[in-house]
């Protein structure tokens, strides 16, 4: 049976607008915010001239990085953005190192070592020598470029046409649902290795909840319906990192672990990996065990991937996956 043949008629979409990613694998919509370093003096030892080789020179590095800040912004943690003092040390570290002629060189170098840092998205550096050896009076004499990343994530950059399939379902029933989706799908098109190729509608749905533990339990507790979204792509992380990567992107969103199936900001599930069947490791079932029988999974992944098969035993809806 394919995942658009089940019956889910608890579950209705709700308007289109998911994405940020396409089924074509663009580039998913990002903010472009800059983060500027200027100033940054370090010695070196570049330039045409033999005398400029023996003896060195300052060098003087301004930096403009852009990159997408929301994450940080939401966690208010240094792993989401870029941490600009180690930017610091890794271009001291180039002006510092082996010597170039050019200050063309040595920028096209700076800028390589600041985009090895997988959130820049682009960079502009200029290099001042305002002790060049000219022998007219001058101010200063600068280099300036401006280079952009190598596509990753959901360009389809070091996820790669040979990975895994991947099959990740999405749910939110905390906080601003619609945003934290589409802040979660643009996180995890930054994934290194992870590469998405399409993104479902949002469907909306009541909670489903443990027995014992439903609104009634809870008067306190903000009750909202959930939003839930399936994301189709490719991988060639390993299965845990994988499973590590989704983790990261929840706990960067609020996710807090309190009790089973209980409200969340965001909850990344592995529906399913290239069809694997692994019971064994607790800390990641595939597929996943209840996936056969959540309407909120498969309608919207039936929505994306109408073809898809899900796989095992609980592969039918009337399948063995160990429900709950
Ligand atoms: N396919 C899978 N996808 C995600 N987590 C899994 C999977 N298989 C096993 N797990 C494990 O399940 C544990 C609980 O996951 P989580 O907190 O997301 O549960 P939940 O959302 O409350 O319930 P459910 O797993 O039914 O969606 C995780 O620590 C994870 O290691
Ligand atoms: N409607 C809905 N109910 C749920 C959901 C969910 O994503 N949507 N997730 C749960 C545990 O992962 C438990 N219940």
């Amino acid at each position: 049976m394919t995942v658009s043949e089940v019956k889910a008629s608890e579950v209705k979409a709700s308007e289109v607008k998911a994405s940020g990613v396409t089924a074509s694998g663009a580039r998913p919509e990002v903010a472009v915010d800059r983060i500027e370093l200027s100033g940054l003096r370090v010695r070196g030892r570049h330039g045409v001239l033999p005398a400029e080789r023996e003896l060195g020179q300052v060098f003087v590095v301004d930096l403009v990085l852009e990159l997408d800040t929301r994450d940080a912004a939401a966690s208010d943690d240094v792993v989401d953005t870029v941490h600009y003092g180690e930017v610091a040390e890794d271009v001291a570290a180039v002006v510092a190192g082996e010597p170039v002629a050019l200050l063309e060189r040595l920028a096209q170098r700076v800028a390589d070592v600041v985009l090895a840092r997988e959130r820049v998205l682009a960079v502009e550096v200029a290099v001042h020598k305002p002790q060049a050896p000219i022998g007219v009076a001058f101010d200063d004499v600068v280099v300036r470029v401006r280079r952009e990343a190598p596509a990753r994530g959901a360009d389809g950059g070091d996820g790669g046409p040979g990975g895994t399939p991947v099959v990740l379902a999405l749910g939110s029933d905390l906080g601003d649902r619609a945003e934290v989706l589409r802040s979660a799908v643009a996180s995890l098109a930054r994934v290194p290795g992870l590469v998405l190729t399409g993104v479902s509608p949002v469907v909306e749905s009541a909670p489903v909840r443990l027995p014992g533990t439903e609104a009634a339990e809870r008067p306190d507790e903000e009750q909202q319906p959930f939003l839930n979204a399936v994301v189709v792509g490719r991988t060639t992380l390993a299965p845990l990192d994988l499973l590590a990567a989704c983790h990261r992107v929840e706990a960067g969103h609020g996710r807090v672990r309190r009790e089973r199936w209980g409200p969340r900001t965001l909850d990344v599930d592995v529906v399913d990996l290239g069809g694997a069947v692994a019971r064994d490791d607790e800390r990641l079932l595939l597929p996943h065990p209840r996936a056969h029988e959540r309407a909120f999974v498969l309608m919207p992944w039936s929505l994306v991937a109408p073809a898809a098969h899900l796989a095992g035993p609980g592969g039918g809806v009337e399948g063995g996956g160990g429900a709950p």
